[in-house]
């Protein structure tokens, strides 16, 4: 095992540890949430059902026997586990590394609680290092790419990938973002995006981040929900 690996494993194992018995959970995407579910799972908990922000998730899921609703059954969750490709002292993040990011978004705004959990390298000052994706109509891609450059960004197109909703990505380089809130609102405002991956309306509440000493435990101060 890698000690990337190591710390997704410990992560997880904190998530896991953070999730009460008979409830009803909102479950992200990615390698480290594999390492939750996996760890949920070893931990006996039994939960009522899960929501889940992908296919590739849901497969999980159910390979576990764990019963996967609709979004559409539920009103909220009271807690919502997923990684994060980047994220800053305020807790806004960069998220759609596995192009999950509109599915992410919403079970996220469903849930009453956030948790993400990551390692440390992906704790940054100010986010836009890594490449922020968007998920876009397809008719609507080269507008979209022309608005992106407009910004200052160089978009590229995901090759090969289409997304859960059968849409593009596109992950775009080189944008500043100074002010996460307002940018996450100007990106959604261009026709034929359908999200993009800035997760600032929504922040986590907690982090659970896994170091080379451990996992550290954050809380996010203010609260702030759309
Ligand atoms: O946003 C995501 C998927 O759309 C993931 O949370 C993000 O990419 C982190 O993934 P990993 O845990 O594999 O590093």
């Amino acid at each position: 095992m890698t000690h990337a690996d190591e710390l997704k494993r410990l992560a997880g194992e904190a998530a896991a540890a953070e999730v009460p018995e008979g409830i009803f959970l909102g479950v992200g995407t990615g390698s480290t949430v594999n390492c939750f579910i996996d760890a949920l799972v070893r931990s006996g908990k039994r939960i009522r059902g899960a929501v889940s922000s992908s296919e590739a998730t849901t497969e999980r899921l159910r390979r576990y026997g764990i019963p996967v609703l609709d979004a559409t059954e539920l009103d909220t969750v009271p807690l919502y586990v997923d990684g994060a490709d980047e994220i800053d002292p305020s807790f806004a993040m960069i998220k759609g590394g596995g192009g999950a990011l509109t599915r992410e978004k919403i079970v996220a705004a469903m849930a009453e609680r956030f948790v993400c959990i990551c390692d440390e390298r992906k704790l940054v000052e100010r986010l836009g290092r890594f490449p922020l994706p968007i998920e876009v109509i397809p008719m609507a891609e080269r507008l979209v790419a022309r608005r992106l450059r407009e910004l200052g960004g160089e978009p590229r197109r995901r090759v090969g990938f289409v997304t859960d909703n059968g849409n593009a990505i596109l992950d775009v380089h080189g944008l500043v973002i100074d002010d996460p809130d307002a940018l996450e609102t100007a990106l959604n405002d261009i026709p034929g995006v359908v999200t993009n991956g800035i997760f600032a309306h929504r922040r986590a509440d907690v982090l659970l981040l896994a170091t080379g000493e451990g996992v550290q435990r954050r809380e996010r101060a203010n609260v702030t929900k759309r």
